[in-house]
């Protein structure tokens, strides 16, 4: 018998999949009801209530899977659970419809003062000329992320008549084209737009993506809203902004901290906010929990789940044969992202030698992990990377080739889109390691671990010296060095690595220096 715990008020119609199968007993209340023995539970159901700590799970050892009703998995330890050998799971796309629909309802009611009209109505005034607002109707709907909520948004806001500009770096225009979109640069999503939306995942990459400097290019008089998640506009920077006119309006649904205290951006009237409501709503909570008592059935039934975020078990032996190649996969997945910061459309995979005799479909997927790990708001991993890549349209292909280039194995690597692409192939040597040997056509060979920095220059005298000046200036150290280059006096590239990570200053500086083409910085 397999005992599941549904806890924090899931939607109980949702449980369906798993009341109606034999051999599984339900159970409804809270981790601390009492209302079974932790020790014995299989799958643990939760939305965002439930706390899933290492101290949670010390005390549920018969535990092998946990479902969150939701995209976001803040909530719990998947570093603790992985290592437990415990799968997540998630409902990605369950709650998209809702929170778009209620970042549109945000969007027309902050335009149209509601919330603050409605109050005055309740409190007995009848001020019609307090409450002067604006048509959505003619005006510019800057999106940042246009991922599943951000094209949903789109898709509403073109409906009435809105023209929309988005930013997302890793949208091909094939797809802005066929979402009917005008994919934009950053700077013009800022300066040219009348209301700003942010969808994207917090990330170090978005944390703080509308801050002092980027809202001060913003048009006077824009309005903001964040329905994704709090931190992604510098909460500070904002009530700046608020408070001397420039941001007419902002609609909150989500906080750095939530509930928010006390908080300066509550006290401005032009500021309308919800406790985070953006899946509350009767579809969502039944989409998301029929999702994951699905995904949890499919489980009980031995059938691979699609929408696991940590690792799937699997055989030491297997492991241990694949690990090396596995990993350096990965890591060559993040360089080819990482190098190659653009929107792509097929990626396709190479294998040699002895890479070519192993599960390979496996080293793709953790090569696809690796690429989308700074992209995307949820873990990607061998379970569901082919998936992640079919839903953001990308094309993958696998390849075998009887040419190793000299080494006993290779493994190839090629992103394209937009009428680009980008190479990167690596190696496993015995008792050596993992290297890389070729970058975008040069050919290199460095350790693909730790800080990195990938700068293309062209090939002349003192570039070498003059990078090496700036960092030593600097007290920066350079731990390893390789060039390479295709002919004398072309283009070239340099690849170093560090203890750690360079500032952004550091690179501004270094992207300053004459004959330097483009610098991307790694983290391995
Ligand atoms: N308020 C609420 O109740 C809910 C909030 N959310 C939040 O909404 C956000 C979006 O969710 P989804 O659309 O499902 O995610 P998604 O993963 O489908 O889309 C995210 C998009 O952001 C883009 N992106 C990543 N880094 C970027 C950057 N630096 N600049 C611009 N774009 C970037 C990605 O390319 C992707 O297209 C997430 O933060 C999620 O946690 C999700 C559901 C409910
Ligand atoms: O209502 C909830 O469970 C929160 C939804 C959310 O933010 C998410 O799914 O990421």
């Amino acid at each position: 018998m397999f005992h599941v715990l549904a806890a924090d008020s899931i939607k109980e119609e949702g449980l369906q999949p798993l009341l109606e199968q034999n051999g599984v007993q339900v159970h409804i209340g809270s981790v601390d009801s009492g209302i079974i023995d932790l020790q014995k539970i299989d799958a643990l159901l939760v939305r965002s209530a439930t706390k899933v700590t290492q101290e949670l799970l010390d005390l549920m050892p018969s535990l092998k899977i946990i479902g969150r009703a939701g995209v976001g998995v803040d909530n719990i330890d998947i570093a603790e659970a992985t290592k437990r050998g415990i799968i997540v799971v998630n409902a990605p796309d369950g709650n998209t419809i809702s929170t778009a629909e209620h970042t549109f309802a945000m969007m027309s009611a902050l335009m149209r003062n509601i919330p603050q009209a409605h109050s005055t109505v309740k409190n007995g005034e009848w001020k019609r000329n307090k409450f002067i607002g604006n048509e959505l109707y003619g005006k510019i709907l800057g999106i940042i992320g246009l991922g599943r909520i951000g094209s949903e948004l789109a898709k509403r806001a073109k409906a009435f008549g809105m023209s929309v500009k988005v930013y997302d770096p890793f949208l091909t225009k094939e797809r802005a084209a066929v979402l009917g979109v005008q994919l934009s640069s950053f700077d013009e999503v800022l300066a040219e737009t009348d209301i700003i939306s942010v969808h994207t995942p917090l990330t170090k990459e978005t944390k703080g993506l509308l801050n002092e400097k980027t809202l001060s290019q913003t048009k006077k008089g824009v309005y903001l809203l964040n329905c994704a998640r709090g931190g992604i506009i510098d909460e500070m920077a904002l009530a700046h902004f608020i408070e001397n006119g420039h941001v007419a309006g902002a609609a909150l649904d989500v906080f750095e901290v939530e509930p928010p205290e006390n908080h300066p951006l509550l006290k401005f009237d032009s500021v309308i906010a919800t406790p985070h409501l953006g899946a509350s709503t009767k579809e969502a909570q039944l989409n998301v929990a029929t999702q994951v008592a699905s995904e949890i059935r499919t489980f009980f039934e031995n059938n691979p789940v699609a929408n696991s975020i940590n690792l799937p078990a699997m055989s030491k032996e297997i492991y241990e044969k694949i690990q090396p190649y596995h990993q350096l996969a990965k890591e060559m997945g993040k360089i080819v992202s990482e190098c190659h910061n653009k929107g792509i459309s097929e990626l396709t995979a190479t294998y040699s030698g002895t890479a070519a005799e192993l599960e390979t479909t496996f080293l793709t997927k953790a090569l696809l992990a690796g690429f989308f790990e700074n992209r995307i708001d949820m873990k990607v991993n061998e379970v569901n990377a082919i998936h992640i890549a079919k839903e953001r349209g990308i094309m993958v292909g696998e390849k075998v080739t009887g040419n190793s280039y000299g080494y006993a194995n290779t493994i190839t690597v090629t992103a394209s889109g937009d009428g680009e692409s980008f190479t990167v192939r690596g190696t496993y040597i015995d008792h050596y390691g993992p290297r890389i040997v070729n970058l975008d056509g040069f050919n290199i060979d460095f350790h693909p671990s730790g800080n990195l920095l990938y700068i293309q220059h062209m090939d002349r005298p003192g570039v070498i010296g003059h990078v090496g000046k700036v960092l030593g200036d600097h007290d920066v150290n350079i731990a390893t060095m390789q060039v390479g280059r295709k002919e004398a006096g072309g283009e070239a590239i340099m690849v170093l690595s560090f203890d750690k990570p360079l500032s952004i200053e550091m690179i501004s500086k270094l992207e300053s220096l004459q004959d330097i083409v483009t610098i991307n910085s790694i983290v391995l």
